[in-house]
């Protein structure tokens, strides 16, 4: 330990281990995070880093080890505990209630505010030194729910500091982010820690530790196996050190040569209560392709793999598949999209991909159960489906591979790998994927897009849809940009830039909500005025 002038860690865990059943989520877990630093944390799916986090956000309470704020020994027995010892939590999954302006969502349930009594003048004076204090421009009263993701974030960040955090633990806060939101954020947490804010930021994205963290700890399979100050490291040391072997960072791909039509779209167009979400959308996939999404969250991609996997029924336009026509008076449901071999990973696992009260076999075999290899004229055949799930789980490399496990039990990323894994495994000719790679580690994403990119030289018609433009961008052989429910704008892969792509994402400066983020780039303690 330091001499007398050296501050305590902001934070110390000490030989933490939590078990659950025969899992070892945490064993003897080290960590020291020092104030005012950036400390990233990186490891596989289902290495613990959540479990960490939830012990220290007191979701969980650790089977044995010891916590240190500030240099004191703390008990942390539930989330209420963590706030009062000013630790904050930025969830992946925001916590704010959508109908609820910015200010109603910062006071709600904050130790002694009024309650939600909208003139409380005191917390709007609060949140306004806040958000300039931080350079958190929001507006205190937009509906939240109007806001873009982004900024939603922001309200996020602002409840923690608005409850005097000065831990802030961040879970993956980059997933469902434009590239442009993404610098927003960094500029926030450099603002944050210059301030002495001490951050905690867990990300699979190395470029991110890179570019922002001070130090860095890995955690493989439940321990902690190195730590590294971040500007002696490398994004390959540091993938090298999750997975314990090389990773291949980019995405080996030759020239598509895309064959006959498998899929055509045209003028597909729906509204869903009187709001138009897709907006008169065509679009051919061929085979031996990979046709790549590219779109801010919530500009028609979500309804576009809906229509194109039978999940909403065609208002207007066509679908061909093969040498069937889809119409809106010759609509199928999804199990016949299925027949048609139309395969599809849904962008939400949790709520279309899989039950998660379900085990991973049921999971294995969902949208396949009435399939007679898995489904006896009376009962299921159990053990053909869990044979199938446990060949699925290593060829996927699924952990645990436990077939009977609850889907719920598994890390985000291990569930990613069993939905994939149903859906690509019986090489459907049109696969339609919805980020695929969300929450998933390196070592798996390289899994992932070599085996997209071997379906599609096998002859498959691939649909990708990411928030990731990195992810679009390297794998796809076309990418279609979706703005507001329209194709604005078709890019080769090969040409493909992120900051033009991501300009288009924003439909480049117009006043609309996709675009709102360009408008805040730069400022520093004005209100945002939502579209
Ligand atoms: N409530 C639970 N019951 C049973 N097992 C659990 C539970 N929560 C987590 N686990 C297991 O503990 C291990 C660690 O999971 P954790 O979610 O902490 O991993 P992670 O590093 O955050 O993974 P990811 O990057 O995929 O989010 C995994 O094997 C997971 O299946």
């Amino acid at each position: 330990m330091g001499g007398q002038s050296a501050p305590p860690p902001a934070i110390e865990l000490k030989a933490i281990s939590k078990s659950f059943g025969p899992v070892k989520a945490n064993q003897n877990v080290d960590l020291k995070v020092l104030p005012g630093t950036i400390h990233g944390i990186i490891g596989e799916n289902g290495a613990g880093k959540s479990t960490l986090m939830s012990i220290l956000y007191g979701f969980y309470e650790a089977d044995s080890g010891e916590i240190l704020i500030n240099g004191q020994k703390k008990k942390i027995h539930s989330s209420r505990d963590a706030i009062s010892f000013g630790i904050g939590m930025v969830h992946q999954h925001f916590m704010l209630v959508e109908t609820f302006t910015v200010l109603e969502n910062v006071m709600l349930g904050a130790e002694g505010a009024p309650l939600l009594n909208k003139s409380s003048q005191s917390a709007r004076k609060e949140l306004l030194k806040l958000s300039k204090e931080y350079s958190l421009a929001v507006d205190p009263d937009a509906m939240t729910g109007d806001l873009p993701v982004g900024l939603q974030q922001r309200v996020e960040i602002l409840k923690a500091l608005y409850r005097g955090a000065e831990i802030l633990i961040l879970d993956e806060p980059t997933g469902v982010l434009t590239p442009q939101e993404t610098d927003q954020l960094f500029k926030i947490l450099d603002i944050l820690r210059s301030r002495g804010v001490s951050i905690i930021l867990i990300t699979h994205k190395l470029q991110e530790i890179m570019a922002i963290t001070d130090r860095v700890s890995v955690m493989r399979a439940g321990t902690m196996v190195s730590e590294r100050e971040t500007s002696e490291t490398s994004k390959n040391e540091l993938a090298e050190l999750m997975v314990g072997r090389k990773v291949l960072l980019e995405v080996d791909k030759t020239d598509a040569n895309p064959g006959e039509i498998l899929l055509e779209a045209k003028n597909l167009s729906y509204k869903e209560d009187g709001v138009t979400k897709l907006d008169n959308v065509s679009l051919t996939l061929r085979a031996g392709e990979i046709v790549g999404i590219a779109g801010v969250s919530g500009n028609g991609q979500t309804e576009l793999l809906a229509a194109l996997s039978g999940i909403c029924p065609l208002q207007s336009g066509s679908i061909d598949i093969g040498s069937t026509q889809i119409t809106p008076k010759n609509h199928k449901n999804p199990k016949e999209f299925r027949e048609l071999s139309v395969g599809h990973v849904p962008e939400d696992r949790h709520r279309m991909g899989m039950v998660t009260a379900f085990t991973a076999q049921e999971t294995a075999i969902m949208g396949f159960h009435e399939d007679p290899a898995y489904n006896g004229k009376i009962l299921m055949n159990n053990k053909a489906v869990q044979e199938h799930c446990t060949r699925l789980m290593q060829d996927y490399d699924v952990r645990p591979e436990d077939p009977k496990l609850k889907s719920a039990n598994f890390s985000g990323g291990n569930q990613q790998k069993l939905v994939l894994a149903r859906e690509m495994d019986r090489r459907p000719e049109v696969l339609l994927v919805g980020q695929p790679t969300r929450g998933v580690d390196i070592g798996a994403i390289e899994f992932i897009h070599k085996n997209l990119i071997a379906m599609r030289d096998a002859g498959s018609a691939i649909l990708v849809v990411s928030v990731e433009l990195e992810e679009i961008m390297s794998l796809s052989d076309r990418i279609l940009v979706m703005f507001e429910g329209r194709i604005v704008g078709e890019v080769s892969g090969k040409e493909a830039d992120a900051r033009q792509l991501g300009l288009l994402m924003g439909n480049a400066g117009t006043q609309s909500t996709g675009s709102e983020q360009q408008n805040n780039n730069n400022t520093t303690h004005s209100e945002e005025i939502p579209a």
